[in-house]
């Protein structure tokens, strides 16, 4: 995991926490410790996006921190021969016509005791190609951009030949915590970015007086406040909800800081005090959550869920694995989603899908099309 200014990175796997929902993450994890003496005290891995289901955590063999500068990012070379075929899984037009009819739920629901206010739907790119996927040489592309969070995490062996891997390039801290400080940082509301500084800046502004947004983003920032407020003495919002930029997009983002009651609290309750926020999932969650399940036709798995890292004394950073791909062998999963409210409209929340998957794409050379960018293929 490795940021512009941070790199936290184990290697080999030594043990396998025992699997389990997130509702068991921090006992699991602190059994873990109390049981296993040797090796370096961290656990690290991935949660899924669904509660119910089993992480996938260990203990790696090695384990150090960095400056985030070890390696400078350089392009991928992927030999001439290879080539993605990329399948869309919905087709675009299947995926407007689900934003659609979770407007239309959203609409029928606002009379109704707790509305459906907001359904995060993703859709997904299947790639595939006549050579194996570089997971180095991607994260290596991704860490072009300092504004986000690399990671390479391992996923449980599954039906695939190779060991799967959830690679990617998140903008969003989930929860990190150190001793007695906690903080969050929570991203929604999206624009594009333009090479062009004029359509650029204007993008920016527009986002920041979008009152669709605002409320999609003030939806999650209210969530965290709630789910934090009960472990917190002090919880607050400093700076306020202020523009958050990667290299493909803008975001609004709020960044929260508290401090524990309890500094003991391990941040593995946090997380799953947190997890799924209503930036990957919705509101109502429960409800938010069937949505997704009747409208998106496919198991997310890991993706919108959360990788991290968690030490013996509960100290961990948590980032939401958004912007990510699942990578086995010559197979690869791009996932992107967008918050849906009201107001929202099918045609630009499906371009929002298309620019956030810009990120891993171009790490890999590439377009939604699977056609090679301009200055990779001369
Ligand atoms: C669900 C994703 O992004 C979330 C994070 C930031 C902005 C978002 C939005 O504006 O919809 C999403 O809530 C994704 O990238 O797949």
């Amino acid at each position: 995991m490795r940021d512009g200014k941070r790199s936290v990175v184990g290697q080999g796997l030594r043990a396998e926490v025992e699997r389990g929902a997130i509702g068991s993450f921090a006992g699991r994890v602190g059994a873990f410790f109390a049981a296993n003496q040797g090796g370096p005290r961290i656990v690290m891995g991935a949660l899924p996006f669904d509660r119910s289901e089993p992480d996938y955590l260990f203990q790696p063999e090695t384990f150090r921190t960095g400056d985030g500068r070890e390696s400078e990012g350089q392009p991928i070379s992927l030999p001439d021969a290879v080539r993605c075929a990329i399948t869309p899984a919905p087709a675009p037009s299947a995926y407007r016509d689900a934003v659609a009819a979770c407007l239309e739920m959203i609409a029928v629901s606002a009379g109704e005791a707790g509305p459906l206010t907001k359904v995060v739907l993703s859709r997904s790119l299947e790639l595939s190609s006549t050579h194996d996927f570089d997971a180095t040489g991607l994260l290596r592309a991704l860490a072009r951009d300092p504004s986000v969070t690399v990671f390479s995490t391992l996923l449980p062996a599954g039906a695939d030949a190779a060991r799967p891997l959830l690679v990617g390039a998140t903008p969003e801290l989930l929860v990190s915590k150190k001793g007695g400080e906690v903080v969050s940082h929570p991203l929604a509301g999206s624009a594009r970015r333009y090479a062009d500084p004029a359509a650029d800046r204007d993008s920016a502004a527009t986002l920041e007086t979008s009152e669709k947004d605002r409320r999609e983003h003030q939806a999650v920032v209210d969530a965290v406040f709630d789910a934090l407020s009960p472990y917190c003495s002090e919880l607050e919002a400093p700076e306020g909800t202020t523009l958050r930029s990667t290299a493909s997009m803008w975001h609004l983002g709020t960044r929260i800081v508290g401090k524990l009651k309890d500094t003991e609290t391990p941040v593995a309750e946090l997380a799953g005090a947190l997890h799924p926020t209503p930036a990957v999932c919705g509101l109502p969650r429960e409800r938010a959550a069937g949505v997704i399940g009747q409208l998106e036709g496919y198991d997310r798995g890991f993706y919108a869920g959360a990788v991290g890292w968690a030490d013996e004394k509960g100290d961990g950073e948590w980032y939401v694995s958004i912007r990510s791909a699942r990578l086995a062998g010559r197979r690869a999963t791009l996932y992107a989603g967008a918050g849906i409210v009201a107001g929202s409209d099918p045609v630009g929340e499906t371009d929002e899908t298309s620019a956030k998957f810009v990120a891993l794409l171009s790490a890999l050379g590439i377009d939604e099309h699977g056609r090679p960018l301009r200055e990779r293929a001369a």
